[in-house]
């Protein structure tokens, strides 16, 4: 058993707090009444004659080496205003500073108090810059330096922020006039504000302070952990490399805070979770492995115990929830979905199951406080039992390389459409096999054949596609024959993938091998299918033969053999029924398709095939099976052939010996009275029946011997009509004769005639 979810979870417990070495961001803000002395009030976004009046008002700014402050353009080349001469005031001025600091101390992962106390208005006009230095400490308990850009016209001018071997470019320009940008970055950073290449950017400095005495804030670094981490899960992926392995296909770490399905995105992660993630996004990047958040839900149900008995006082009243306790949980079940990617578009992935092995730390979901739980009380039956569900935000990580696995896991609703893009990308792109597309299709088709299984439950009674003859119409499209034979192969392997729906795409795939190939899969698939789907054997067979892909006695040998000794016989000997809703009788068409088929590959084994129908009469039942195929093939090009000439005789015989037996209408009003009854009531419908006279009887009994009457009366097929006389008490039971049985046989002898003739019989009236 793999470790590695226990290792991860150690490793990530250690990360507590979140926080980078940088905050950035923009928020909406009311205009502040900015006021320069020398300047007067500063219109926002700045007009271009008072940035002019501004850098009049301004000094260059210098910048500090060691104890000195020095000024030289070529290293600062901007103008500066003195918080003296500078007052930003306004109602909301107040409320916007707190927001941003809000958000930056967040971001830096500060929690203690911070305070930002005004240090300079920088002004870049064209050309100004300030090459990489080092913030000096410019006031007691200073630990980061807060840079606020107010809306102004300008392009470029970034600010370049660099900790250890990491560096971010921060774009602190608004677009719209609403809105700041701000940006703040621990004092021990190296940072540089890139040249302003147009335009004029006003910018005001802040010293982020920490008011309090005591350490200051430093950049949570997590350096060791994420290499730990990085090691980890690089291990794992090639530990799922590998062909055999128990190593779990994804790894799951729960969060600590609850999240909404409209709250969860990276972003908004709080606390100690927002510090996992980030530590996760870097070492999942440096391991190939891609991160998600994700919302896991987890149903449990089980057998409970009432245990609310002590208190009378509620005898009757109904039990209360918590007069139960969970004896046992008998089943379990665990899915993710919701899922966020760290880039914030759409995922493709829908819901995904768990497996145990995959959570982190292994007992990560015990002792959780459910978000739901329900108790039911015993019933007739049944005991006590309860269900209940638990959710939770959590991170999941897999190996790049091994996506297309986990997507699988998500099943064929979430795959084929993924498969019908790709194959439609690669199609349009009008590249051949080596095309990345290509590549990328050919890996997901096989994962998805190698976890292919069939259809769940019954199949829909929509005509649409079955997910199987979609399969192979995108593979037949991408021409990736090597799939195609492993995805027939799963077909031939039954357990319910094959459907006779399938038959049409499966004989455009056969198409595309050779004759031999095709031939040896189309014995295999009906060799593995035809108990369970006869008909869609025969279907599949003539099918082929129809193709006029296969010549005659060749090749298709083998599977016509199978499907002939597939055939049923013996009524006694019949297989077990399969699911319901497959209706297992035997179609006529099974016969047409069958004798089309083997009169054109082996006369013999068609001649054979029709021997062993006749001999097993009560399973080819001549009235509803061989004389409807009969019909239909005495029409068709092998009507001469000696196999459909002998089952066509044998269907003659049939009809004509029925034909000949006497048919002569009832002369009076005596009727059949074989009963499979008995009893005093049946004994009195038998005597009804018999007199000649007698047309009605009126049986006036409760409803038990009524009804039994009259299933007496269904059963026998007597030619006695019933109503039920509701008037008075009890009911009487009318029943009135009638000429059924002589007009069922009379109608019956006009299709026989009918038949004969249909079948070439001529003329036998
Ligand atoms: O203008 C900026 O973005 C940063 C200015 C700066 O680095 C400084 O004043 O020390
Ligand atoms: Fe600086």
């Amino acid at each position: 058993m793999s470790s590695i979810t226990s290792e991860l979870a150690a490793v990530l417990a250690t990360v507590r707090r979140p926080g980078d070495f940088f905050a950035s961001g923009a928020i909406e803000f009311l205009a502040p009444q900015l006021e320069v002395e020398g300047v007067g009030q500063i219109a926002l976004p700045l007009l271009s004659t008072q940035a002019k009046q501004l850098i009049a008002a301004a000094e260059r700014a210098p910048y500090g080496r060691g104890e000195q402050t020095l000024v030289d353009t070529a290293i600062r080349r901007t103008w500066q205003i003195g918080p003296d001469q500078v007052r930003i005031q306004g109602r909301g001025w107040a409320r916007t500073l707190s927001a941003i600091l809000a958000r930056v101390c967040d971001g830096l992962g500060v929690t203690e108090p911070v305070q930002a106390e005004f240090y300079k208005l920088l002004i870049y006009d064209e050309g100004s810059f300030f090459a990489s230095h080092r913030d000096t400490e410019k006031a007691p308990g200073m630990f980061a330096t807060l840079v606020v850009v107010l809306p102004s016209p300008s392009a470029g001018g970034e600010l370049v922020v660099r900790h250890k071997d990491r560096e971010v470019r921060l774009d602190l320009h608004c677009p719209d006039p609403s809105e700041v940008a701000f940006g703040a970055f621990y004092a021990d950073c190296v940072h540089e504000v890139l040249p302003v290449t147009s335009g004029v950017r006003l910018a005001l400095i802040y010293n982020l302070l920490r008011p309090e005495p005591g350490r200051l804030p430093e950049p949570p670094s997590y350096a060791s952990q994420q290499t730990r981490l990085a090691t980890l899960l690089q291990a794992w992926g090639a530990e799922l490399s590998r062909s055999t392995t128990d190593a779990p296909e994804k790894l799951i770490f729960p969060l600590e805070h609850a999240y909404t399905s409209a709250q969860l995105g990276f972003g908004a992660l709080k606390g100690a979770d927002a510090a996992a993630a980030a530590v996760l996004r870097a070492a999942a990047q440096a391991a190939d492995c891609d991160l998600h958040l994700a919302l896991i839900s987890v149903q449990e149900s089980g057998s409970a115990e009432y245990t609310g008995y002590g208190s009378s006082y509620r005898r009757w009243s109904e039990p209360d929830e918590d007069e139960f306790e969970e004896v046992e949980v008998l089943d379990r079940y665990i899915a993710l979905s919701t899922w966020r990617r760290p880039d914030g578009q759409p995922s493709v992935l829908g819901v995904i199951p768990v497996g145990d092995d995959e959570l982190c730390p292994p007992d990560a979901l015990e002792e959780l406080e459910p978000d739901e739980e329900h108790f039911h009380e015993a019933t007739g039956n049944e005991g006590a039992s309860f269900e209940r569900t638990y959710r939770r935000a959590t991170l999941v990580l897999w190996p790049r390389q091994r996506f297309f696995a986990v997507l699988c896991q998500a099943g064929v609703a979430v795959t084929l459409p993924y498969l019908a893009d790709l194959t439609e990308r690669w199609l349009s792109s009008d590249e051949d096999h080596t095309s990345p597309l290509w590549g990328e299709a050919h890996e997901l088709s096989g994962h998805m054949i190698s976890s292919w299984h069939g259809q769940d439950g019954y199949p829909s009674r929509e005509k649409a596609p079955t997910h199987a003859t979609q399969m192979l119409i995108l593979l037949i499209q991408l021409r990736n024959k090597s799939r195609l034979e492993a995805f027939l192969t799963t077909i031939a392997a039954g357990s319910g993938v094959y459907a006779e729906g399938d038959n049409d795409a499966i004989v455009q795939a056969l198409g595309l091998m050779s004759p031999q190939r095709a031939a040896a899969l189309t014995q295999q698939i009906i060799t593995g299918n035809a108990t369970t789907s006869l008909t869609a054997c025969g279907n599949l067979l003539a099918r082929l033969v129809a193709s006029g892909e296969h010549g005659r006695g060749g090749d298709l040998r083998g599977a016509a053999t199978a499907l002939v000794e597939a055939l049923p016989g013996d009524p006694q000997r019949a297989p077990a029924q399969g699911p319901w809703w497959q209706d297992q009788s035997l179609k006529p068409r099974l016969v047409i398709d069958l004798l089309e088929a083997l009169c054109w590959i082996d006369p013999r084994l068609a001649d054979d095939a029709a021997g062993y129908m006749l001999t097993w009469p009560q399973t080819y039942s001549l009235d509803t099976v061989l004389i409807p195929a009969m019909r239909t093939l005495v029409q068709s090009s092998i009507a001469r052939e000696p196999p459909v000439q002998r089952l066509r005789d044998a269907c003659l015989d049939h009809l004509r010996a029925r034909i000949a037996r006497p048919l002569v209408a009832p002369s009076n009003w005596s009727r059949a009275t074989v009963l499979p009854c008995q009893c005093r009531h049946c004994t009195e419908l038998s005597r009804f029946l018999a007199d000649p006279e007698q047309t009605t009887w009126a049986f006036k009994a409760v409803e038990a011997d009524r009804s039994h009457v009259e299933q007496t009366i269904q059963r026998a097929h007597c030619d006695v009509d019933i109503t039920t006389d509701r008037r008075g008490r009890p009911y009487t039971l009318v029943c009135t004769k009638n000429h059924a049985s002589y007009d069922r046989r009379a109608k019956q002898r006009r299709k026989d005639l009918e038949d004969v003739i249909h079948l070439g019989g001529g003329d036998v009236s």
